[in-house]
């Protein structure tokens, strides 16, 4: 499993470790692996080493002193610009800070203009950051993301909480690392809001914890294995009925796309029938997939079947009346969009929602899930993972909250962070495909945390596979999703 350790997690295992290791021991470790990644980035030779007054500037200085030399063999010309603290240095910090000024690296007192870096290291801040970077540090972050050179991070983007993924702020500044190396365990907020685009690609480094010394993590990565006991070839003596039956309920007066890209998703993902039973039932076939079957909302009887509800279904007194019968109905439901929004002006139907005992994901935006949790959408982006915690237990159901890393949580309290996916899926329509999948997965017999989590992971995959063969992230359209998800699935089934 590929563990995410809060701030508070890695503080609790540091200081289980600093009992049965040398002092210094976890510093010197960060420093070589960060020295490697380093010689790893390096295509050229000058090297620009930010230091605060830190650990994280600690690691900074001994990845300085490593790369600057006096041995003979390391050829990196480096520059240091050391942060000092108010307070004196830890002694480790001393040492660093040592070794760093004997070696042939050059203390420089401001950034040094018109030179060429090869490589900038980031060891502002780490773990410790407190506040919003301000003054000399935040105009320095400023310009070395003006320069646009490749940076890498020690532990975390200077700036970035590595908990929720947000850029310390109001208004904050952060470093836009090329790389990050982050020591101990992976960090959620690497992974998760405005981390991934500061973060850059997430390389860990244990230090020699072996994972058995690590507690079990609050968080972790979505990956296949966490939703692979579902993944079966499909076996030869199969029918339709086989693999379950989806209704998408939506489709308000000129919303009809909405539904029919649900449709599609469950369809491509392998249900056996899907519907679509609309709330303005205009469309009598849809000839580009003949396959969905068009109802109206009013007089659709779903049976057994699973419900993807909400995709552009208004919020009439009809789509009222129908999102109650199906929270009153015993279905598997897939509840999206505009059915979110009535949820959340409604308590008495938030009250119905909670108690039901058949299986319910939530697919929502943040600002969706800032009306469910009657907050505002900064709130909810400001810790998703507890935005996401907070609504699946209020509201008895697996909550996928969308967004760059998406989070997937259940009443349990299991959270998980999604790695896949990308910019392409800012596009409209593309959560109704989401839907779809979620629904699909269900009908097929997939309990729904694997079923969230399984149809998140191919959605995201299905966005990357389509950037990988030039089909976006520009101009990506939703309608391109099911069949690049159809693929992904079948590979994974593989
Ligand atoms: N403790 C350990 O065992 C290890 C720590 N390591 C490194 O140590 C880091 C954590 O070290 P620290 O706890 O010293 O924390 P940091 O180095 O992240 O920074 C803390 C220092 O910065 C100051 N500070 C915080 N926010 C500020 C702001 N906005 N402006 C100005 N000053 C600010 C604090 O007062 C404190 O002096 C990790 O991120 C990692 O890089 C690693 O070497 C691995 C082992
Ligand atoms: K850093």
């Amino acid at each position: 499993m590929k563990s995410l350790y809060s701030v508070a997690e890695i503080r609790s295992i540091e200081h289980a470790l600093a009992a049965t290791l040398p002092a210094g021991t976890l510093m010197r470790r960060a420093g070589e692996a960060a020295t490697s990644a380093a010689r790893d980035m390096l295509a050229g030779h000058k090297v620009l080493v930010l230091a605060g007054p830190g650990n994280n500037g600690s690691d900074a200085l001994e990845v300085a002193a490593n790369l600057a030399g006096p041995d003979t063999d390391a050829q990196a010309d480096v520059t240091v610009l050391y942060f000092p603290g108010a307070a004196a240095p830890s002694v480790e910090t001393a040492q660093a800070l040592a070794r760093a000024r004997a070696s042939k690296a050059h203390f420089a007192g401001t950034l040094p203009l018109g030179r060429d870096w090869s490589l900038i290291v980031d060891g502002l801040f780490g773990i410790g950051l407190e506040r919003p970077l301000a003054g000399a540090m935040r105009a320095l972050v400023d310009s070395i993301n003006e320069l646009g050179r490749p940076v890498l991070a020690l532990d975390v983007p200077s700036g970035l909480d590595a908990d929720t993924g947000a850029v310390i702020g109001p208004d904050g500044v952060a470093i836009r690392a090329t790389r990050t190396i982050t020591f101990i365990g992976d960090k959620p907020g690497l992974h998760t809001f405005e981390g991934r685009d500061y973060a850059g690609q997430v390389q860990l480094a244990p230090l020699g914890i072996d994972p058995g010394q690590r507690p079990p993590a609050g968080a972790c990565l979505n990956e296949p294995a966490l939703f692979s006991l579902h993944l079966a070839p499909r076996r030869q003596n199969s029918h339709k009925g086989s693999f379950g039956d989806v209704a998408v309920i939506g489709g308000a007066k000129g919303m009809a796309g909405a539904p029919l890209l649900a449709a599609r998703g469950a369809l491509f993902c392998g249900a056996g029938r899907v519907f679509v039973a609309a709330i303005d039932p205009l469309t009598a076939v849809d000839f580009a997939q003949p396959e969905i079957m068009m109802r109206d909302a009013q007089e659709f009887d779903s049976g057994d079947g699973t419900l993807v509800i909400g995709p552009g279904m208004g919020d009439s007194v009809i789509a009222m009346r129908v999102l109650f019968k199906a929270l009153e109905g015993t279905a598997p439901l897939v509840i999206d969009a505009d059915a979110l929004n009535l949820i959340a002006a409604s308590p008495d139907l938030q009250g119905r929602l909670a108690q039901r005992a058949a299986p319910a994901i939530l697919t929502p935006h943040p600002l969706e899930a800032a009306r469910l949790l009657g907050v505002t959408s900064s709130v909810v982006q400001g810790d998703r993972l507890a935005a996401a915690r907070e609504l699946a237990s209020r509201l008895n159901a697996v909550v996928v909250l969308k967004g760059s890393g998406s989070v997937i949580a259940n009443a349990s309290g299991a959270v998980v962070i999604n790695p896949t996916g990308n910019a392409g899926l800012a596009t409209a329509g593309s959560g109704d495909v989401l839907a779809g999948i979620c629904g699909s997965l269900l009908a097929q017999g997939w309990e729904a945390w694997e079923a969230a989590l399984g149809a998140v992971w191919v959605h995201g995959a299905a966005a990357d596979r389509l950037v990988a063969h030039g089909s976006g992230p520009i101009g990506l359209t939703a309608g391109e999703l099911p069949l690049a998800a159809r693929a992904v699935l079948n590979a994974l089934a593989r």
